[in-house]
């Protein structure tokens, strides 16, 4: 089942009036745009380094999210298994990844931002590598550490890499992956997260850095907690995330509903949830109940030219549990989707739990649009700029 495709196809890709288009009617295009600049490229600033780094507009509307952690410690890997579908065991084929990997998440409404992969061997700190550029625009700063290695050598390239970055953007969000967790027994675990909170701290302590908060996570890719992580690394960067909370607060309270999430449907990362405690049991369940409405509706749903959309409009799905709950699942935009868990008597009230239902979906979209709003006149303030720029050799841009 899990062999078929699961990405949404891409519309409007590499057709920029075309996806301009769909961002104004409030849906975004899922533009799996990769793109990799060698570091000569990131360091002589070419155009397309250039633009990236020093375009205001581009990362005030895509938040960007750095990756970055010694080589072979899961930084591509994580990439690929969050944004690819790429399944625990490919990564194992892997090649070492030698240049900057960008790439543009635009999935949803929300969740809009770029992901930067750093490869572990570049030295960032070479005075012929701007730094300052690169940290200006960044939302999130990931460092990742294998928790299976000996992570002396990268907690200190943690601690040069955060103090750098504070200093150019106090701002920026650190965000410590404690990775490949899979291989360690649950006391290690703990201990391993107790030992480099304590160093990674004192560190700061001692450069009298204290005031600098880093965020950690147990992480691997062989199971959701790696999606969880970075439901929470991508939250943090949503500017309506207190807005949608509250939705989802007044949506569950006035439905009788347990615990509500609303999933970005192509990453699996929940974007926003109730203010009820989330159970990594209850977030594995929401995204198994993703995959399996996805499969079915990949091999059943399309029509028989292969054409149509495994999510769409009508996608909805209910599944009962022994449990006497309910988990029921409804499209909210054509990339969102609204994962609940009901109790079975207050699925009796299911009349009732659509019409609220019907009303939350609509207040999305109004916060929706008023977000594509910004975007676009942040978009065009960006064009104008860079059409006032003169050409790298000197030659004025021909008016529009
Ligand atoms: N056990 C385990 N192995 C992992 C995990 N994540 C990644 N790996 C393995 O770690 C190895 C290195 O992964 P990469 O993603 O290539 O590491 P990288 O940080 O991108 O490496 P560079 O490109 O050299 O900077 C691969 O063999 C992965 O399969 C994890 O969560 N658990």
């Amino acid at each position: 089942m899990s062999q078929v495709p699961r990405k949404l196809p891409e519309e409007g890709e590499g057709d920029e009036e075309e996806e301009e288009e769909e961002e104004i009617v409030g849906l975004a295009g899922y533009a799996d745009g990769a793109e990799s600049f060698s570091d000569g490229d990131a360091e002589s600033g070419g155009d397309e380094a250039f633009l990236d780094f020093n375009d205001p507009f581009s990362t005030e509307v895509k938040p960007r999210i750095l990756l970055m952690g010694l080589r072979r410690s899961g930084k591509s890997s994580i990439q690929k298994v969050v944004f690819h579908k790429m399944s625990p065991n490919e990564t194992l084929f892997l090649e070492s990844t030698n240049k900057i990997c960008r790439e543009d998440v635009s999935n949803s409404s929300f969740v809009n931002f770029q992901i930067w992969d750093f490869p572990g061997q570049i030295d960032f700190f070479d005075p012929t590598f701007d730094y300052e550029m690169i940290f200006r625009g960044t939302g999130a700063l990931i460092f990742v550490i294998d928790s299976q290695d000996d992570y002396m050598e990268a907690l200190a390239r943690l601690h040069l890499t955060v103090t750098r970055a504070y200093k150019v953007n106090p701002d920026i969000n650190f965000e410590i992956f404690i990775h490949k967790v899979d291989g360690l027994s649950d006391d290690h675990k703990i201990e391993t997260q107790r030992d480099i909170h304590q160093r990674a701290n004192d560190d700061l302590a001692d450069a009298g850095l204290e005031k600098i908060h880093l965020s950690f996570y147990l992480t691997s890719i062989y199971d959701h907690s790696i999606f969880e992580a970075f439901s929470k690394v991508v939250q943090k960067l949503i500017p309506q995330l207190p807005t949608l909370e509250n939705l989802l607060n007044i949506f569950i309270s006035n439905s009788g509903i347990e615990k509500a999430f609303l999933f970005d449907v192509v990453s699996k990362i929940y974007i926003a949830t109730d203010s009820t405690p989330v159970d990594m049991q209850t977030y594995e369940l929401c995204c198994d109940m993703i995959d399996v409405v996805i499969d079915i509706s990949c091999i059943y749903g399309l029509k028989d030219d292969g054409t149509g959309t495994p999510y769409d409009k009508e996608s909805m799905a209910i599944i009962k549990l022994n449990n006497t709950t309910v988990l029921y699942l409804k499209e909210v935009t054509k990339f969102l989707a609204l994962v609940c868990f009901v109790r079975e008597e207050s699925f009796e009230r299911k009349g009732l739990i659509d019409y609220n239902f019907h009303c939350f979906r609509k207040a999305i979209q109004e916060v929706f649009e008023v977000r594509m709003k910004v975007v676009r006149s942040r978009k065009h303030q960006s064009h104008l700029q860079k059409n006032k720029r003169p050409t790298p050799n000197g030659t004025p841009r021909m008016p529009l």
